[in-house]
C-alpha cells in the first residue's frame, strides 16, 4: 500500500487522562480521510500530534517516511495545517494575509503574487481579494484559513473542524473548495458532522476514548454495523467498538 502516514501506537497522555491511547493507522497518498468521533475521542490531539505541535507520549507516526518525534522540520516542511482556531492576521486583507503566508515559507516577492493569485483561485477568494480579514463572515474566513495551510504546497494537508459552526450554505460551498482540493494533497480532516465525512472522504475513523474503535469507507462501516443508515453505523460502532 501507498501510504502516505504511517501512524504506530501512538499516545498521548494528559495527567492521567489517555487522549489517544496506542492508535495505530495508515493513510493513503490522495486520500481524504475523515476523523469522527464524540467530543474529547482525540482527534484534535492525534491532529496536533501528526503536525508536531504536540509531543507524543508514546508511539510515533511517519509522514512521507519522516518520524514526528526525530524528523520535526521535515514533516514541518510537508504539511499545511489549517486550525480550529484561525490564525489569521484580522487587520490584514486576504490578499496580504496570503502575501504574509508565502514569504513565511520564502516564497519570493516575484513568484509570491502568482502563488497568491493562484490560492485565490483555488479557494474561491476572488470577491474577498481586497478585504480585511476581520471583516469576513466565518465561512470565508476558513476558506482563507485553508488557502494559507495551502501556499507552501504542502503534501498533506490537515484540516481540523473545518466547517465548525458555519450555516448549511457556506458549509456546502466549503465541501465544494475541499473536494477540489482532491489529488493536490492528502487530506485529513476531523469533523462532527456526519453527512460531511459521508461526502467528503474516501475513508472514515472512528475514535474512542482515544482508540480508534473502526476504520473503513461510508459503505464498509454501513456493512460492519449491520445498517444502511451512516448516522446509525456511527452511533453503534461509536458505541460499541470494536467492529474494525
Ligand atoms: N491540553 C490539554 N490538557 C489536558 N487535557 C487535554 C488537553 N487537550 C485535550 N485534553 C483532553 O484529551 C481528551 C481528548 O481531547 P481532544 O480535544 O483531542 O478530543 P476531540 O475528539 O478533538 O474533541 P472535540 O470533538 O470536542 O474537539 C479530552 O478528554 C480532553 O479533555
Amino acid at each position: 500500500m501507498d501510504s502516505t502516514i504511517q501512524i504506530c501506537r501512538l499516545t498521548k497522555i494528559y495527567d492521567k487522562k489517555v487522549a489517544v491511547d496506542h492508535l495505530t493507522l495508515s493513510i493513503r497518498r490522495g486520500e481524504i480521510f475523515a476523523l469522527l468521533g464524540v467530543n474529547g475521542a482525540g482527534k484534535t490531539t492525534t491532529i496536533r500530534m501528526l503536525s508536531c505541535l504536540t509531543r507524543p507520549d508514546d508511539g510515533d507516526a511517519y509522514l512521507l517516511g519522516n518520524s514526528i518525534k526525530t524528523g520535526e522540520k521535515r514533516v514541518k516542511g510537508c504539511i499545511g495545517v489549517s486550525p480550529q482556531e484561525t490564525a489569521i492576521a484580522r487587520n490584514l486583507s486576504v490578499r496580504e494575509n496570503l502575501e504574509l503566508m508565502a514569504g513565511v515559507h520564502g516564497i519570493g516577492r516575484s513568484d509570491a503574487k502568482e502563488k497568491v493569485s493562484e490560492m485565490i483561485r483555488l479557494c474561491s477568494l476572488e470577491e474577498m481579494e481586497r478585504k480585511k480579514a476581520k471583516t469576513l463572515s466565518g465561512g470565508w474566513q476558513r476558506r482563507l484559513s485553508i488557502a494559507m495551510a495551502l501556499i507552501g504546497d504542502p503534501q498533506i494537508l490537515f484540516l481540523d473542524e473545518p466547517t465548525l459552526g458555519l450555516d448549511v450554505l457556506a458549509r456546502r460551498e466549503l465541501w465544494s473548495v475541499i473536494r477540489g482540493l482532491k489529488g493536490r494533497a492528502t487530506i485529513i480532516l476531523t469533523t462532527h458532522y456526519l453527512e460531511e465525512a459521508e461526502s467528503l472522504s474516501d475513508r472514515i475513523g472512528i475514535m474512542k476514548d482515544g482508540k480508534l474503535c473502526a476504520v473503513g469507507t461510508d459503505v464498509e462501516l454501513k456493512q460492519k454495523s449491520g445498517t444502511s443508515n451512516f448516522e446509525e453505523a456511527f452511533v453503534r460502532l461509536a458505541k460499541g467498538g470494536d467492529l474494525q
